[in-house]
């Protein structure tokens, strides 16, 4: 969890509370992505707006999180295809580069950006009471670190709507003996110029796979668990399966289908036990096992929450109470886990300020996507397979390997990776896709088109792409997943006959 205190106030912060609660038509509470979206918005419209924030404004994204995290991958990967091995001067380089990107934690930028947009900032955590008729209050207090230790009350507003943007916080999983034991979470392996000599990576989702790439990068010996059979385990098994590969390549030690059961300290170090009977050994663990959405504000109003402890939201993004949609609070970003990513956050939130402003309108995450930034990065949208089967699709999956076009030719580029396309037999869209190879992250977008757009493979196998560019990795595989619609349909092929699809799922 994020415990650095708040910068001081400044004078044009919040004054201290006196007499009636000032009121608001909007309050956001937490700073994050969401807050510089919604915020902003809603505020050009007229509305009265504030935003209360115990920490950084800008939130994780910029200052811990998406930013720090990538600036020390550019620099790892850098590193690496430099071929030096004077790892302290690269390191070095690293640490600037992530300072440089962070602003040196400084959200003084940020702060004037949102009051030069009309949103009233306020420095502190709040806590929300809410009335039965709708509208509530939020105290809030400064000095203390966090949430659960918010200091002293310095501040009261009433609102007319509520916009939840609290976040989430790293979440350490059950495993014995991990409180005594050094541990980082994703904040401080982001925070601390130490190079560990060896790292354990407790996880093996984005978090973990891209640090563990950035620590080995840099000569940490470094080894990661996961529990699941494969690596970034809700996307298609190529995707864990070339990261893997990409992640062994850099040095790291990658064990799945194993989990932590019990850490314990020795001499200087920490040692792991698995559950299949070994042993793994490192300075300290990195915990990259998922995240918990932050809910203190709200502890006491009986919001409805999900199995994985966020606030249960509709696709308009209102709070559900009982199974019902509140018409005056929302929840948008990670605190509602429906797309914890800065631009899920940022999406939800533009459906909220469209909704603040009078123009109430359903959030459609079809084709939200999935970045991850080791190298090769990876891009996924829409559905997996197995998540279309579970969704009840009958689904054709068409595969191709990322060093067979042209421009891998050109680049000498023979590193793992693959296009996936994922369609509905039926009906021929597009369901989903992954792809992974040299920036797939950029390349790959045309996807998020086709999976938003709902696109038919038809009308994708015939989409032109310039030679010798990446993206002509997709010709290949729609013309696959085309060829194995059309045999399902029982319709001719071209060039003649009703032929056997190479991929059939
Ligand atoms: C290591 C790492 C790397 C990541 N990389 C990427 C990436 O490359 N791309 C990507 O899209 N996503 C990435 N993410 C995810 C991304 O950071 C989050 O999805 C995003 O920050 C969510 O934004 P948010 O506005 O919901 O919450 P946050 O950014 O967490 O902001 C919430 C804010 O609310 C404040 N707050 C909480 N409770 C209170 C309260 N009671 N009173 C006042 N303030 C409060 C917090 O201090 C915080 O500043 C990464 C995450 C991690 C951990
Ligand atoms: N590039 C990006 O967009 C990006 C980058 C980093 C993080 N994020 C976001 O941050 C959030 C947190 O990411 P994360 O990777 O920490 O969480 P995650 O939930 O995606 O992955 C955690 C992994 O840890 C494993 N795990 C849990 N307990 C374990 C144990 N005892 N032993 C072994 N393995 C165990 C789980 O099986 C899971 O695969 C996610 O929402 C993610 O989308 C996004």
């Amino acid at each position: 969890m994020t415990t650095e205190t708040a910068p001081s106030p400044t004078s044009s912060d919040s004054p201290p509370p006196h007499g009636e609660p000032r009121v608001v038509d909007v309050l956001v509470v937490g700073g994050g992505s969401a807050s510089e979206t919604a915020g902003p918005r809603a505020a050009a419209a007229g509305l009265s707006v504030a935003v209360v924030e115990g920490s950084l404004v800008g939130g994780e994204c910029p200052f811990w999180a998406c930013v720090p995290s990538k600036a020390m991958l550019l620099a790892a990967h850098g590193h690496r295809r430099s071929g030096s091995d004077d790892h302290d001067a690269a390191w070095a380089w690293a640490l600037r580069r992530r300072t440089d990107a962070t602003a040196g934690r400084d959200d003084s930028g940020k702060a004037d950006g949102l009051r030069a947009a009309g949103v009233e900032l306020v420095r502190g955590w709040a806590s929300v009471e809410r009335d039965d008729a709708g509208g509530g209050l939020a105290r809030v207090r400064r000095g203390g670190g966090s949430p659960d230790d918010p200091g002293e009350l310095v501040d009261v507003l009433r609102w007319r709507t509520l916009v939840l943007a609290t976040g989430s916080a790293p979440a350490a999983p059950p495993v014995d003996g991990l409180d005594d034991v050094a541990t980082w979470t994703s904040d401080e392996a982001l925070s601390s110029d130490h190079r560990p000599a060896s790292l354990l990576v407790l996880g093996g989702g984005a978090v973990g796979c891209e640090l563990a790439q950035v620590y080995a990068s840099f000569g940490v010996r470094t080894t990661l668990v996961e529990t699941a059979p494969r690596l970034l385990a809700s996307e298609n098994p190529s995707v864990g399966d070339a990261v893997a590969q990409a992640l062994t390549g850099t040095g790291v030690d990658v064990r799945t289908g194993v989990t932590a059961s019990r850490a314990r300290a020795d001499g200087d170090g920490v040692v792991l036990e698995l559950d299949d009977g070994s042993e793994v050994t490192g300075e300290r663990v990195l915990l990259a096992s998922g995240r918990r959405p932050r809910l203190e504000c709200v502890q006491t109003l009986g919001f409805d929450t999900t199995g994985a402890g966020a606030l249960a939201v509709d696709d308009r993004y209102r709070v559900l109470a009982d199974g019902r949609p509140l018409d005056d609070v929302y929840a948008v970003g990670d605190v509602n886990g429906r797309a914890p990513y800065t631009h899920g956050a940022n999406y939800q939130a533009r459906v909220v300020a469209d909704a603040l402003v009078g123009r109430p309108r359903e959030g459609d995450e079809t084709g939200m996507p999935r970045a991850v930034y080791v190298d090769p990065p990876v891009l996924a949208t829409g559905l997996s397979a197995d998540g279309a089967r579970e969704a009840g699709h009958d689904v054709v999956v068409a595969t191709q390997a990322s060093s067979d076009t042209g421009r891998a030719h050109v680049e000498r580029y023979d590193g793992p990776g693959t296009v996936e396309l994922v369609v509905d037999a039926a009906s021929g869209v597009l369901l989903g896709a992954s792809v992974v190879g040299p920036e797939a992250d950029s390349w790959g977008g045309e996807l998020v088109l086709a999976v938003r757009g709902r696109l038919d493979v038809e009308l994708l196998a015939e989409v032109v792409h310039p030679f010798p560019a990446w993206g002509e990795l997709l010709l290949p595989a729609a013309e696959d997943a085309r060829d194995q619609v059309r045999a399902r349909r029982g319709d001719e092929q071209p060039g003649g006959g009703a032929e056997q699809p190479a991929h059939t799922a």
